[in-house]
């Protein structure tokens, strides 16, 4: 399969664009018109960089207003094209896309259309080119797949097929199922594009808010099934206009997109079994059965910080690495490595960043496979010398130079715990912490998309609707993705400014990472004892808080004054309730949530949050702020 995306979908120069999408692993590129003009380059040399990237010129657009006019502008239409199709060969590229006329003076009528492409067909024939033709979802006669197919159908000419783009079907609303009515060999040219619900003007939304398949609300994997199931087998390419993502890296919007293409197409295979999508084939989505570790990196003072955090969280060292200074703290399910080497990917994450979470493991069914499609996806398998009596433990780096690790049962990985590590002999008194609800991981609002692009294509994982969380000093946006059982939970906050808490964490801390580990409990109120018992310093909420509770809920006084005692958050929705303690901030505000579900309630407790930042910021008040 011939994969593409247009240059307009990434920022920067046609030299910086070509780049990245060479490097992300295109086979082709849609030469958006403008980004050509702007070169300095000749068509001749533009051509021939193309190729030496390795990429294919699958397209040249786009060439607007060209079908139902009337003369002169028909024929000065027709003299246009020539002098396009004059660059096209220049540039070594065979097809040209043509876009629904939105001129004021075009007079409609598929067959006076289907004339003009006649006869542009045999003008891109007699030089070896083709021409495609796209309904623009607001052009002005022709705003609908199926009318511009009648249009092709009636040109008859085997240089003139269709241009077909899902968001000019979806976003339009119109039926995606009525393509697999068009025969496949007359479809030229598939661009792919997925947009978040908005109620906006389409030509707005269209040119401001699409983005890759996969991070918006259009059912593009019905669109692609529909296509694939014509029989059609040219290129499949990505078309994003969005002004977020013309300003972002190139690589990383390149690296989306291509994320974003193969696991869709893969999703198309195993959608339409009967359909032939030509693509290596690569394993499922993967279910991840738990969180195995979070590991942190630490040393000196710091580390005693954590330690001594651990401790009063009910945690002891379980065991100590055979060959280097790593740590393993558990309690129930939970296991927080502390990794203190001076070498290694913890030690770089350490230097950068100062106390971090620098590692994360997930279990899963199997290791390998995990490694093949995060590769295949265009994520890079992570290595690095294995010391004395380590096992070698399949890895990725995640984005933004994050680690991950998977276990395994299958392939003995799951042993890993007893073969690396020596028995530190200490008996915790435990709090009833039992496993990892959920790991919430900061990043810019910029960032959100790739990450839950990430999550959601390499795993078996969905995505929540986005709640925003209003800190007092700006907004942050957090977005929860789930495992269909709710055993695997990410949140990702996205801060808009510096001033709020998670944007002074990030600006601190260089780039995304992971802020702060909710711990489960089956009992909060025990747990809450017990961690007062062992010194824990809990995050004091504010008394007013408690008196809204008892007006928003219907709690006993008794149990009210327990959620006081404690500093214990309280929500409920219709499934069951919910209830959360947090520590006090530690290295760079870092913390620990402890929760306990009630029935199946699904959320993260957003409510609480503008309360739970408010204790934090006046305890650890982010640089250049006063305490209050
Ligand atoms: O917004 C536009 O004008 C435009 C241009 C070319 C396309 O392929 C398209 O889908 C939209
Ligand atoms: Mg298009």
């Amino acid at each position: 399969m011939k994969t593409g995306i247009a240059t307009v979908s990434i920022s920067g120069n046609l030299e910086e664009k070509i780049e990245a999408i060479a490097g992300a692993g295109f086979s082709g590129i849609e030469i958006f018109e403008q980004d050509f003009i702007a070169d300095i380059r000749s068509p001749r040399e533009v051509g021939r960089r193309i190729r030496e990237a390795g990429l294919e010129l699958l397209l040249f657009q786009p060439f607007r207003d060209f079908e139902g006019l009337p003369a002169p502008l028909r024929q000065r239409a027709f003299d246009r094209a020539e002098r396009k199709f004059d660059v096209m060969q220049d540039l070594g590229c065979e097809m040209l896309m043509v876009c629904s006329a939105v001129h004021p003076e075009a007079l409609g009528g598929i067959d006076r259309a289907a004339a003009d492409f006649a006869e542009l067909g045999e003008r891109a024939a007699a030089r070896g080119l083709r021409v495609g033709y796209e309904a623009l979802a607001w052009g002005r006669h022709v705003n609908d797949h199926r009318d511009a197919w009648e249009i092709v159908r009636r040109a008859d000419h085997p240089n003139v097929g269709l241009v077909l783009d899902s968001f000019h079907t979806l976003g339009r609303g119109l039926d995606p199922e009525s393509i697999r009515a068009i025969p496949g060999d007359r479809i030229f040219f598939v661009q792919l594009a997925d947009a978040p619900l908005i109620e906006m003007d389409l030509l707005y939304w269209s040119r401001h808010f699409r983005n890759m398949p996969g991070e918006g609300d259009l059912d593009v994997l019905r669109f692609a099934r529909a296509v694939m199931a014509t029989g059609y087998s040219g290129p499949i390419s990505l078309e994003i206009f969005n002004d977020q993502f013309r300003g972002g890296s190139p690589t990383t919007i390149a690296r989306d997109g291509y994320r974003s293409l193969i696991s869709l197409m893969d999703e198309v295979r195993r959608e339409e079994p009967e359909v032939s999508v030509n693509l290596p084939a690569l394993p499922a989505p993967v279910r991840v059965h738990d969180t195995s570790f979070v590991e942190f990196a630490a040393r000196g003072d710091d580390l005693a910080a954590l330690e001594s955090l651990l401790r009063s969280m009910g945690f002891r060292p379980a065991g100590r690495h055979v060959s280097k200074a790593v740590t393993l703290w558990q309690q129930g399910d939970i296991r927080i490595v502390l990794n203190a080497e001076s070498t290694g990917h913890a030690a770089n994450a350490y230097t950068v960043r100062g106390p971090t979470v620098c590692d994360i493991g997930l279990s899963v069914g199997s290791a390998a496979d995990t490694v093949t499609r995060a590769t295949a996806l265009g994520s890079e398998p992570f290595s690095q010398p294995l010391g004395p009596g380590e096992l070698p433990i399949p890895a990725i780096r995640g984005l933004g130079g994050s680690v991950m690790h998977f276990i395994d049962g299958a392939s003995g990985l799951a042993e890993v715990w007893d073969v690396e590590f020596d028995a530190a002999g200490e008996d915790g008194p435990g709090c009833g912490l039992t496993r990892i609800d959920h790991i919430a991981q900061t990043m810019t609002y910029d960032e959100m998309l790739s990450w839950s692009l990430f999550y959601t294509t390499l795993f078996d994982m969905r995505k929540q609707l986005m709640v925003d969380v209003i800190d007092p000093d700006g907004l942050v946006r957090s977005q929860a993705i789930e495992a269909p059982d709710g055993r695997f939970r990410i949140t990702l906050n996205g801060a808009e400014t510096h001033k709020t808490l998670a944007g002074s964490f990030l600006a601190e801390g260089l780039g995304a990472t992971v802020q702060h580990i909710a711990l489960e409990t089956g009992d909060i109120f025990a747990t809450a004892a017990a961690l007062r018992e062992l010194g824990f310093k809990v995050l004091q909420i504010s008394p007013n808080y408690f008196d809204d509770l008892a007006a928003r809920f219907d709690l006993s006084a008794d149990f009210l004054g327990r959620l006081r005692d404690a500093n214990i958050l309280y929500d409920a929705d219709g499934q069951g309730e919910f209830l959360q303690l947090y520590s006090q901030p530690f290295a760079g505000h870092m913390f620990f949530e402890i929760v306990e579900r009630r029935g199946g309630y699904a959320g993260y407790g957003a409510p609480n949050a503008p309360f739970r930042i408010a204790a934090q910021k006046r305890l650890d008040p982010p640089k250049g702020m006063p305490a209050m």
